[in-house]
């Protein structure tokens, strides 16, 4: 695909032509166990932090983190269903319930990243006056900046290429839920370094559960719904800006951004062929119809959305569950082995 036609065709909302189809792959390699024992470390944490909480988050709050806190600690939902009139545990049973057979690595993340966006230090940095520049600490993966009424989210992996982790993953949702709530009026993504973004780390894909690679081919379909869905929920009119090179979900994801500003290094590659995956970040909907003008106010963005929501999220569902199958391949699971292994051959 031409990068600086599509570029071009990008911020002009006009659609480029076909997508190419390929899958993704999951290796075989040793489950890496030190980071199982941090996200548990985190997760204890966790529940200190919201102990520590200054106000009360509200009910549906607290029934969503205490739904997560029984997916960590004890999987799906077993306890009998209340009766109708017992409304508390009734709807504590109904939000336990409603997470499904969500992998406990999963929901223990979910409740690590609902408390961090409750957490004192965000709570307190939301007070910032407008105009003020504030650095958000508290992420490892990015730079997170506010001033002006302009919530800038930067990805600060420039020596990956700003491949995005798991750990990235988490925290650029986590980053937006915070952005849709502070004071600014817009949200911007950009890269440091570079590139803008080289798509997802093909390490994601080496640290294995004990579940085997089925396990890991679902946490990621879970996974990468919930990323797509924070991008198709966001309010606010959400700008990227292109500094460099785009491979993969970070380009396939700009069908979802009201406005996308592509600077002159920038080029668009989504390596399906190469790489063997099917469309994701909904662009199997969004590059075949993107023909309308970027819409820059949050009402009219609402309009549009609103229409689209549950359909986008329909499309992010049904990518997901054809990925999670085209992940076990093993054209896609040779590529990625060519990839990791490349600079050994040298
Ligand atoms: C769980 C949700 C899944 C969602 C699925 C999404 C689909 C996708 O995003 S598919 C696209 C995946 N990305 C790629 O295939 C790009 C892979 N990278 C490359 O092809 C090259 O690195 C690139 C062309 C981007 C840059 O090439 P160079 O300029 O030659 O730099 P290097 O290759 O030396 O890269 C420097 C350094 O960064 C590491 N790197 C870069 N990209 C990735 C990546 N995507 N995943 C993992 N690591 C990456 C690269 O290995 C080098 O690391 P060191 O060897 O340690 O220096």
């Amino acid at each position: 695909m031409a990068m600086a036609y599509l570029a071009w065709r990008l911020a002009r909302r006009s659609c480029p032509s076909s997508l190419q189809v390929t899958s993704f792959p999951v290796v075989q390699l040793h489950m890496n166990r030190t980071a199982m024992r941090a996200s548990q470390k985190d997760f204890e944490n966790s529940m200190n932090q919201v102990k520590l909480l200054k106000k009360d988050p509200g009910n549906e709050v607290k029934l969503k983190l205490y739904a997560l806190y029984k997916q960590a600690t004890e999987g799906p939902c077993n306890m009998p269903k209340p009766g109708v009139f017992d409304l508390i545990n009734k709807a504590k049973w109904d939000a336990w319930n409603a997470l499904g057979s969500l992998p406990k690595e999963a929901a223990r993340q979910n409740y690590v990243d609902l408390v961090s966006s409750l957490s004192p230090s965000l709570e307190s940095s939301s007070q910032v006056e407008p105009g003020t520049d504030r650095k958000s600490t508290g992420f490892e993966t990015l730079v997170v900046t506010s001033e002006d009424g302009i919530t800038k989210i930067m990805f600060n992996r420039p020596k990956k290429k700003n491949a995005i982790n798991t750990e990235m993953y988490h925290e650029i949702m986590r980053a937006l839920k915070a952005a849709s709530k502070d004071d600014s009026i817009i949200t911007v993504l950009t890269g440091n370094g570079d590139y803008y973004s080289s798509g997802n780390d093909l390490t994601n894909f080496t640290d294995i559960p004990p579940g085997g690679v089925e396990e890991k081919a679902k946490n990621n379909a879970v996974l990468l719904r919930e990323f797509v869905g924070c991008f198709i929920d966001f309010p606010k009119p959400l700008i990227a800006v292109v500094n460099g090179p785009a491979v993969g979900i970070s380009v396939t994801l700009l069908g979802l951004f009201d406005a996308v500003y592509a600077s002159d290094r920038a080029t668009f590659h989504t390596p399906f062929s190469h790489l063997g995956q099917s469309p994701e970040g909904c662009s199997s909907y969004t590059f075949p119809k993107i023909m309308s003008p970027a819409k820059a106010l949050r009402i009219s963005k609402e309009v549009i959305r609103k229409r689209e929501r549950e359909k986008l999220h329909a499309v992010n569902a049904e990518e997901c569950n054809v990925l999670q199958g085209r992940w076990l391949s093993d054209e896609c699971t040779n590529a990625v082995v060519n990839f990791l292994s490349r600079k050994s051959k040298l």
